[in-house]
């Protein structure tokens, strides 16, 4: 790395991991300092605090554990950015590591080229931070300014995890915010400025899944012709966005797991493995625990993404937020148009099934549907929601098809509209297999993932769906 010489205070009671660590701040341009113990390390530390870039701690010394180094530093208020390395298998350490502020983990043995990008990242995040001062996390806007008792330790958590480099993994219902959640990480992190690529894992065609990944060199198989980058590739440097991770194919689980344990990706048809440095935010509506146990979902790659959970919770557990996020998007479409006290009563009272993205769409359609200054209760046509079924429960019949609902657009009553016709279809599929998508897929002769994208596209997602997960 360019720029001045750099020092690295590294924390270790191991030689041989202290002569490894040593190489790698080398070869990054800086000099290693060693602390074999934490009284050495704390010694070192008071008398100039601010003289390291960076530290490589370790958890096991002989005088204690690196994590109450860590605790002390971060209530003294020292920013200085801290790369946690654990021992293979103490993943639960890495959590507490990150909740106590280090920057990184690494898991050991680790390859050459993950430190070398930790340490690099490291390095970057704190010249950042002295130019710029401590970053305050999440900044506030509408609905963050109180937000509602179910949010508070969401934004909390985000707060914490945006200076650091962790992967988070955030958990939720269809809509319920998680990209917005992963772009407002992202926002307030050292990353802001660079690349946020999200990917629909869900969305990946199979035979197409590495090479939209990880890219391709010009000529690497008929029609390539032109070199791809592959979206690994286009968030170097920043944050990779994996959404639906949970549908992931096996083949392209194995390749994500090697691209995050060594930081470096193979394009199709490239002579070699090419460097990356990446933040990874995952999501995933599904209990990935229960797919690991299934044997859907590779441990190894689980434990990687699982390190920082965050579950945003369903808008029917924030109502006290509905107001705030209600006004926020009657403005964005037609400012100044203000929300009648029926119309927010009916909004507090509806179930959404379909979250924040449906009440979004709710105001959106109300918003042309109105004609006068404020928005009614009348302007807001709200469908019953989907409940969600237990296996040996049958759906009653719906009375009327659900106009409102969720991406269906509204028609007379006497026609029904394709949309309309397909998604009374999809129900009543549900209902015939007992609430199984799986046999509702086969029934109606598409893929669960086609069923899947229909179910959230009309708003049919149940709210605890992810534990209704079908078996495979
Ligand atoms: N707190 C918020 N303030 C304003 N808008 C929000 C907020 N949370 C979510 N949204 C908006 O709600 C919509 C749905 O959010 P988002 O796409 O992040 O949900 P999601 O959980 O990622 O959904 P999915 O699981 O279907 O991918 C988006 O248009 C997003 O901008």
């Amino acid at each position: 790395m360019a720029g001045p010489p750099f020092h690295v205070l590294i924390v270790d009671d191991d030689g041989v991991q202290c002569r490894l660590s040593e190489a790698h701040v080398a070869r990054a341009g800086g000099r290693a300092e060693i602390a074999g113990t934490l009284a050495a390390a704390r010694a070192m530390l008071a008398a100039a605090p601010s003289r390291f870039a960076a530290l490589f701690l370790d958890l096991g010394l002989p005088d204690g554990s690196g994590l109450e180094l860590l605790r002390e530093l971060r209530a003294g208020g020292h920013s200085v950015p801290v790369i946690v390395q654990t021992g293979e298998g103490r993943l639960d350490r890495a959590v507490e590591a990150m909740r106590a502020g280090a920057t990184d983990f690494l898991v050991k043995p680790v390859s050459p080229t993950r430190v070398r990008a930790a340490l690099e990242a490291a390095i970057r995040l704190g010249a950042d931070e002295e130019s710029k001062g401590i970053r305050p996390g999440l900044s506030a806007s509408q609905d963050e300014d109180d937000p509602s008792p179910a949010m508070r330790p969401v934004l909390n958590a985000a707060t914490r995890v945006a200076r650091s480099m962790v992967p988070v993994l955030l958990l939720g219902e269809t809509g319920t915010g998680k990209e917005w959640l992963a772009r407002r990480i992202v926002a307030s992190g050292a990353r802001a400025a660079r690349p946020f690529v999200p990917i629909n894992c869900g969305a990946l065609p199979r035979d197409l899944t590495e090479s939209i990944l990880f890219g391709f060199e010009r000529g690497a198989f008929t029609g390539a012709e032109r070199r791809s980058l592959g979206k690994f590739g286009e968030a170097d440097g920043g944050t990779l966005f994996l959404d639906e991770v949970g549908e992931l194919a096996p083949e392209a689980q194995v390749k994500l797991l090697r691209a995050l344990q060594e930081g470096e990706i193979d394009p199709i048809g490239a002579a070699r493995p090419v460097r990356v440095d990446i933040r990874i935010i995952a999501a995933t509506h599904r209990d990935l625990r229960a797919d690991v146990e299934a044997g859907r979902f590779r441990e190894d790659l689980f434990y990687r993404l699982h390190v920082v959970p965050i579950e945003l919770p369903p808008l029917r557990e924030r109502r006290e937020d509905i107001p705030s996020l209600a006004r926020a998007f009657a403005a964005r479409n037609v400012p100044g148009r203000a929300l009648l006290p029926a119309a927010l009563a009916r909004l507090q009272a509806h179930r959404w099934p379909g979250n924040i993205r449906e009440l979004e769409n709710a105001i959106r359609r109300a918003c042309v549907m109105a004609d006068g200054e404020g928005l009614r209760a009348e302007d807001f046509q709200l469908a019953d929601a989907w409940q969600p079924i237990p296996r040996t429960q049958v759906i009653e019949p719906r009375r009327e098809p659900a106009a409102a609902a969720m991406g269906v657009p509204p028609a007379s009553a006497a026609f029904p509209t394709l949309a309309q016709v397909e998604r009374e279809h999809i129900l009543r599929a549900l209902q015939e297999c007992g609430g199984q998508p799986t046999k509702a897929a086969k029934l109606l002769g598409i893929g669960r993932t086609t069923l899947y994208r229909k179910l959230k596209e009309y708003g049919l997602f149940a709210p605890d769906s992810a534990a209704e997960t079908p078996k495979v």
